[in-house]
Order: structure tokens, then sequence, then C-alpha cells
């Protein structure tokens, strides 16, 4: 079985408050972008589960890797014969697009199709949040408000299909657990979901990302990549999730317009 684990945006981002686990609660708009890696889970032909990795190198031990964690995960509670997995790395990692969450994700889907466990998105979801606090999201893989952990969801009528999206990676490994270190909880500044009701020109007054204020100073690049896609015609542009990955969006246009960037930076043009 092939699948296709997609990366995310945050539309806005609050962090709000440190939770008894240590967590923070977090308020955000998540939406699927189709930026993907590819992920095959087959039964295995020996006696071993096997994960071999091409493109994007990932860091860590192979055996942490959060499409065999699924699988382990799923295996603690059903009875699953050893699997050969392949995933090929594209979305870059650290970048604030969940790429490693949308893995895991679509690994418990694919496990779940390719044994028939018959499993309802509600228990995968469950599983997922054990892997991760975006892992949910990318079982259901739809836009939401998402709120405590980022794993609870509420449904919202916002649709940007279609519309142009550049997304620039500046080579910058940014880790979750820094970058929520560097931010002081706080009440949101405005109510996202009406924010995100009104017109998009005026998201740029409206939807911000607690993340970019708490980075920008640390990183000045984010704060230029933002600026450039401004001066190239975004109507909003934003760190997505806790960086380092910036996005500008581009409603109206065919294609997002080409900018000079320099060679090491990644760049994801196409449509949400
Ligand atoms: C910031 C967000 C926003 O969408 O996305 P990314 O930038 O990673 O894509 C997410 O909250 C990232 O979720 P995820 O990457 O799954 O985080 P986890 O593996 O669960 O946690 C990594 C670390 O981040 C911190 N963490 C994570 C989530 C949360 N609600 N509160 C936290 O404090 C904790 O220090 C934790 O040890
Ligand atoms: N399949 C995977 N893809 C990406 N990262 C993975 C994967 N499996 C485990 N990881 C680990 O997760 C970390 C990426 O997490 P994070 O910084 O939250 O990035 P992201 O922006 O992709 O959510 C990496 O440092 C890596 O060690």
């Amino acid at each position: 079985m092939l699948v296709f684990p997609n990366a995310k945006l945050n539309l806005g981002l609050y962090v709000t408050a440190v939770r008894p686990d240590g967590f923070r609660n977090l308020e955000s708009v998540f939406v699927p972008l189709p930026w993907a890696d590819a992920l095959e889970v087959l039964p295995a032909a020996g006696p071993e589960t096997t994960l071999s990795l091409t493109g994007i190198p990932v860091p860590g031990d192979p055996a942490t890797n959060l499409c065999r964690r699924a699988y382990e995960l799923l295996r603690a509670d059903f009875e699953l014969p050893p699997v050969q997995m392949h995933l090929h790395k594209v979305v870059p990692i650290g970048a604030g697009l969940g790429g490693g969450s949308a893995d895991a994700a679509f690994a418990l889907k694919a496990l779940n199709d390719l044994f028939a466990l018959h499993l309802p998105a509600e228990t995968l979801e469950g599983y997922a949040r054990r892997l991760g606090s975006d892992c949910a999201f990318f079982i259901q893989n739809k836009p939401v408000f998402a709120y405590e952990k980022g794993d609870v969801f509420e449904n919202i009528s916002l649709d940007l299909t279609g519309t142009a999206c550049k997304v620039v990676y500046p080579g910058l490994h940014i880790s979750t657990a820094e970058a929520y270190s560097r931010v002081t909880p706080r009440a949101p500044r405005h109510e996202l979901r009406q924010a995100l009701a009104q017109p998009l020109e005026t998201w740029r007054d409206t939807v911000s990302n607690d993340f970019e204020d708490a980075l920008t100073p640390f990183y000045p690049m984010l704060g230029e990549i933002k600026q450039a896609l401004y001066a190239a015609g975004a109507t909003y542009a934003s760190l997505s999730g806790s960086g380092s990955a910036v996005y500008g969006l581009f409603p109206g246009q065919e294609q997002p317009p080409q900018l000079e960037l320099p060679k090491e930076y990644l760049v994801w043009d196409g449509r949400l």
C-alpha cells in the first residue's frame, strides 16, 4: 500500500497556557498542505519488520522513526504480521509543517487498511495522540480549529482550496521543544475563528503566530522571508507552527510569483 503523507500549515497560532502535564495549550487552525512524503507499507517478505529510508535524511535512530513507532503501537493491541516499510522523505524536518506527525498518522491509516482492522477515525486519532500532539490532525486531514495540546478539534467552514501558496524553508531546523521554551503563554490576541471568517485581506492585521514573535529576534531570516513574500504580493504571510517554514498566500493568482532566495532554501510552490 502506497500513501502520501502531506504536510500542514497553521493559520494563526496562540500559545495560551502551561498545562499541568508541562505541555502548552494552544489555539490554531490547521489546514492540509499538498507537499508530501511517500510511504509504502507491505507485509514483510521475511520474519523481520523493516523500515528503509530515502530522500531527506531523518535524524535519529530508524528504530525510533515515527512510522516504526506507529506500527509498534498497533502491534501491541492487534496481531499484526511483520511489515516492510519504505519512507521517501520530501517534507523538511523541524519546519513547522508536521511532516513527521503526518508519516505517523498515515502509517496508522495504512496499517488499518492493509490488515482490515476496521478502526474508525476516532480510534485512530486516539492512537495518533500517543505519538505526538500534531499527529491526530492527519487522520481526518481537513481544516480544523485545534485546541488543548493541538489534538482536540472543532470543524470549521474555511475553504482555501485552489489558493496559490509559496512555502519557504530556510534550512534551519528549529526543534519544537526549543520553540515552545521561548514562548510566554498569554491570552489570544483575537478570536481566531472570527478573524479567519473575515476576508483574507484582513488577516495580516488580525491573524498572528506567537512563535513568530518569539523566534524572529533569534532568527532574523524569518522576518526577512515574510517581508519578501509580502513584497512579492502575498495577501497573507506567516511562520507555520514552530517554524522555520514561512508561507505566503496569493489568492486569485494561478501560481505564486518567483522569488530571489538563497540557493540552499527549499521552496514549495503550488495550490492548497
Ligand atoms: C508547534 C506545533 C503546532 O502545530 O507544530 P510543529 O511546529 O511542530 O509542526 C505542534 O504543537 C507541535 O506538535 P508535535 O510536533 O506533535 O509535538 P510533540 O512531539 O507532541 O511535542 C514535542 C515537544 O513540544 C512541546 N509541546 C508540544 C505540544 C504542545 N501542545 N505543548 C508543548 O509544550 C513539548 O516540550 C514536547 O516535548
Ligand atoms: N518520519 C519522520 N519524519 C520526520 N521526523 C521524524 C520522523 N520520525 C521521527 N522523527 C523525529 O521527529 C523530529 C521532527 O519533529 P519536529 O521538530 O516536530 O518537526 P516537524 O516540523 O516535522 O513536526 C526529528 O528531529 C526526528 O528525529
